[in-house]
């Protein structure tokens, strides 16, 4: 490397970044190498413009996935782990997860990992971008997804396997009448859903106090406790008790809302919601998690920030990225507010039969590349992406995504696109 960087450290709860940190990254399987060439220059072209050379990305490559396997025969080297570690902030492209067998997901390794617990992944519609509603601007959402329990801890048991024939017989053994409500025991494979009070509060209290300092009106709790009550139901619960708890004095909620109701009567507590709101406080609510698909659907309005559990959030992360032009521009970070760290990611994944194609939209590497400059401060070269990005899509300069549904538009390549972003920076 001819020239030396610094880590970003963490002081006193606050982020420490020198002039010239060291950023780990991973540049992924599939679209990950076209998606990061383009995206890397736009990131040091930003900088560059922004600080004129008094500031300078020393950016660190970490292997995983297939790269890390054809090179050191393992999928997730300790190294890659202890450099976001120390280096505290890095970004990563995607990496591939083979379905139904095989190596589990690197990307929920990485999380799990380094207890990166909230999965933030905000929808905003940039004008001009193609979408199927009609009014995507009125999309302007924020996803805190929990990133560390649910169905992603990725206990299974496979049927045919002895594990699952022992978890079987110990769930028959010990709990017989549940045992029997499995339809077809002998050929059913098993998973365990672990969803903790912790867990769930981490990641509530992050989104509310988001919610707070960026003067959003609401956050909702997604959930689907009316079936699993003491998983999901729970995290509803949890989510109540810690806006009412840690941030009474600025919330209302609507678990006050239905005390009230059953104490007072409905006009009462509507009153009372009407009196909070007014008063400036934030409302925390709550959605089953599939009529949240069509809420924020037909009334996007209604929704700020959305606290979800973390399979429901993966869902509704591809969902409502299609409502602001798809997954080619939805980008996102993985962090942990206690500790600093943080891995900044796309929505998508690796998209394979595009790969080595220089086709794809650079767009949620460059965004999320956009989302890590501003976690560290560095906001007038997040803001240059910002415009680059505005511009580039306003010029209908575009790649295949945007291009197949945009009228008199001109189709890019990837690294065209990474190009044309730079270009709209001035
Ligand atoms: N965080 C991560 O690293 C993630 C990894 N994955 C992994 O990626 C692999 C593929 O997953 P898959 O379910 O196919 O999902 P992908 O997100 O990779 O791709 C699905 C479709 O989304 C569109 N798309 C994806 N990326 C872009 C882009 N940059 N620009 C424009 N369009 C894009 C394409 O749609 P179209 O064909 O219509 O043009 C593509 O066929 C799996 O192994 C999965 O596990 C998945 C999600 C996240
Ligand atoms: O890890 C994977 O392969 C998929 C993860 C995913 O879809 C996501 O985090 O949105
Ligand atoms: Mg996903």
């Amino acid at each position: 490397m001819s020239e030396s960087g610094e880590r970003i450290t963490m002081q006193n709860g606050r982020l420490h970044v020198p002039s010239h940190p060291i950023i780990p990254f991973i540049i992924g399987d599939g679209t990950g190498p076209d998606i990061w060439r383009a995206a890397v220059r736009v990131f040091d072209a930003a900088v560059e413009k922004a600080y004129r050379g008094e500031r300078r990305i020393i950016w660190k490559e970490v292997l995983a996935g297939e790269k890390a396997f054809n090179t050191l025969g393992t999928w997730l080297p300790e190294e890659t782990l202890q450099a976001f570690r120390e280096y505290l902030v890095g970004i990563k492209g995607p990496l591939t997860t083979p379905i139904g067998g095989g190596i589990r997901s690197l990307n929920v390794a990485l999380r799990k990992e380094l207890d990166l617990y909230v999965c933030l992944r905000p929808v905003r519609y940039f004008p001009g971008v193609p979408s199927p509603v009609r009014h995507p601007e009125l999309v302007d959402m924020v996803i805190f997804r929990e990133n560390t329990e649910d169905i992603y801890t990725g206990i299974e048991y496979e049927y045919g396997t002895e594990e699952n024939a022992r978890f079987k017989q110990l769930l028959k053994e010990h709990f017989p009448k549940d045992y029997a409500k499995i339809r077809f025991p002998e050929t059913a494979g098993i998973g365990i859903k672990p969803v903790s009070k912790e867990g769930t509060a981490r990641l509530v209290r992050a989104a509310i106090r988001y919610a707070l300092e960026n003067k959003r009106r609401n956050v909702t709790l997604v959930h689907k406790g009316n079936i699993m009550k003491y998983t999901e139901g729970a995290f509803r619960n949890w989510g109540y008790e810690v806006a009412e708890t840690e941030f009474g004095e600025q919330t209302y909620t609507w678990a006050q809302w239905e005390r009230t109701k059953a104490e007072k009567g409905e006009d009462s507590a509507n009153a009372e919601q009407e009196a909070a709101l007014k008063s400036g406080k934030l409302l925390v609510k709550d959605v089953i998690a599939d009529i949240v698909f069509q809420q924020t659907l037909l009334r996007p309005r209604e929704f700020d920030v959305l606290a979800t559990m973390n399979l429901n959030g993966d869902y509704l992360s591809d969902a409502l990225a299609a409502q602001v032009g798809g997954i080619g521009i939805a980008p996102g970070g993985n962090i942990n507010y206690t500790t600093g760290h943080a891995v900044f990611e796309a929505t998508h994944g690796t998209a394979p039969k595009y790969a080595d194609k220089d086709m794809v939209n650079p767009g949620s590497v460059i965004l999320s590349g956009e989302m890590m400059l501003r976690y560290m401060g560095w906001t007038e070269a997040a803001d240059l992406i910002i415009r680059g990005m505005e511009g580039a899509i306003a010029a209908k300069t575009v790649t295949y995504d945007f291009h197949r549904l945009m009228e008199g538009a001109t189709l890019l390549k990837c690294s065209e696109f990474g190009d044309a972003v730079i270009r709209h920076m001035d």
